[in-house]
């Protein structure tokens, strides 16, 4: 792509935990010379997917804790597109990754109304949690929404579902979302040629993608970010491990959402274990502390109708309490269960090859 075209802005949504910052790493990783920018929108005031996404590029932006439709304006979002459009940052396309409370709409009326003149609308992809889709629908009754003004609809988590339950699930995918291309991947593995040539600005820019016009103003009320509150916790001590299972194995429907890093020290030293939990997902994912990396637990809960004080209490009581609390010998057995079987990758780490997008660092 030449870089005297404006660069494409593609929102990134789909519900919590859908799979996006997995989608997001893996473009990372095979975009071949496509160099893309990213802004990451974090609902939780530990930035954890600005952490799993960071390692992997140097032109990420950060946009921090809240609700980016709520708290983000369009000239605020002008902001950072400035940053990130600089012909000396050399990106070929800019991905959004909404949090999983985004309104996209949203999000897709900011990228619209930006007057950067470098950058350009470049389509809505929604990323759909096969395994949770009925939930979801249930729940969010704005879901079916978000997929008739998508672009492309990624059916996710395909090797969680049996093949017959992925063909029901595609089928009313695609009933829903009219105009949007539909596939489904596994780990976000999606070709990223699909987003990026549906991406590329093309003769009559935008032909069959959203205009403002196709925006109702209203549809921000029902949001779903205020039902949901979340809870960050911290801990410079290691957490006993199962101690720490415990509360994961007894946490409530309404906790759907756990992510984070946790330090399990000496019971094992050398790792920190990323936990993804997705309704009642659970999975640890071990990976080498970086370096220079403080030793401590950083985990965010979303949730609807938690209690976020007794959550608060019930972490801190799951933390190594001094010398004499020792974790007992088998005690990683039960984090190990949740570890997944090689070959299911690690929703930022390796498990693929290297990203080939060069560095490109952005001061902002
Ligand atoms: N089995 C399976 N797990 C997946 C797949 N895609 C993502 N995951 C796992 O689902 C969990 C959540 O994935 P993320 O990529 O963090 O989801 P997200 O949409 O960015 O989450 P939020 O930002 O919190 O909304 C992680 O444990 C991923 O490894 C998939 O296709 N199959």
């Amino acid at each position: 792509m030449s870089s005297a075209q404006p660069i494409p802005v593609v929102v990134l949504a789909g519900f919590l935990g859908s799979g996006k910052t997995t989608l997001l790493n893996h473009l990372l990783r095979s975009a071949r010379g496509t160099r893309i920018g990213v802004m990451v929108n974090d609902f939780g005031s530990i930035e954890i997917d600005a952490m799993t996404v960071a390692g992997q590029v140097g032109s990420t932006v950060s946009l921090g804790n809240g609700c980016l439709c709520c708290a983000l304006d369009a000239s605020e979002l002008d902001s950072y597109l400035e940053t990130l459009t600089r012909p000396s940052a050399g990106l070929d396309v800019i991905v959004i990754e909404a949090s999983g409370l985004a309104e996209p709409q949203e999000l897709v009326r900011m990228v619209l109304a930006s007057d950067n003149g470098r950058a350009v609308y470049g389509g809505l992809v929604q990323v759909v949690d096969a395994a949770e889709y009925d939930a979801t629908r249930q729940r969010h009754p704005e879901t079916d929404r978000h997929l008739a003004i998508a672009d492309l609809v990624v059916v996710n988590k395909a090797d969680r579902v049996p093949a017959e339950e992925l063909r029901r699930v595609r089928a009313s995918v695609t009933a829903l979302a009219g105009r949007a291309a539909v596939v489904e991947a596994a780990h976000g593995r999606v070709d990223p040629e699909l987003l990026f040539e549906r991406a590329a600005p093309r003769d009559g820019a935008g032909e069959g993608q959203l205009s403002f016009d196709d925006l109702r103003e209203d549809e921000h009320a029902d949001h779903p970010h205020a039902a949901y509150d979340t809870v960050s916790f911290t801990a410079d001590r290691p957490m006993h491990p199962r101690r720490l299972l415990d509360f994961l194995d007894g946490r409530s429907e309404g906790l759907y959402r756990i992510k984070g890093f946790v330090d399990f020290g000496a019971a094992d030293p050398a790792n920190r274990y990323a936990v993804h939990a997705v309704g009642r997902f659970l999975r640890f994912y071990p990976e080498p502390w970086p370096e220079g990396e403080p030793r401590r637990t950083q985990l965010v809960l979303i949730g609807s109708g938690v209690d976020g004080a007794a959550l608060g209490a019930a972490l801190e009581g799951c933390r190594v309490a001094g010398p004499e609390d020792v974790p007992e010998e088998h005690s990683m057995w039960g984090v190990l269960r949740y570890v997944p079987e090689k070959g299911e990758p690690e929703p930022g780490g390796p498990g693929g090859s290297e990203p080939e997008t060069s560095e490109v660092p952005v001061e902002v």
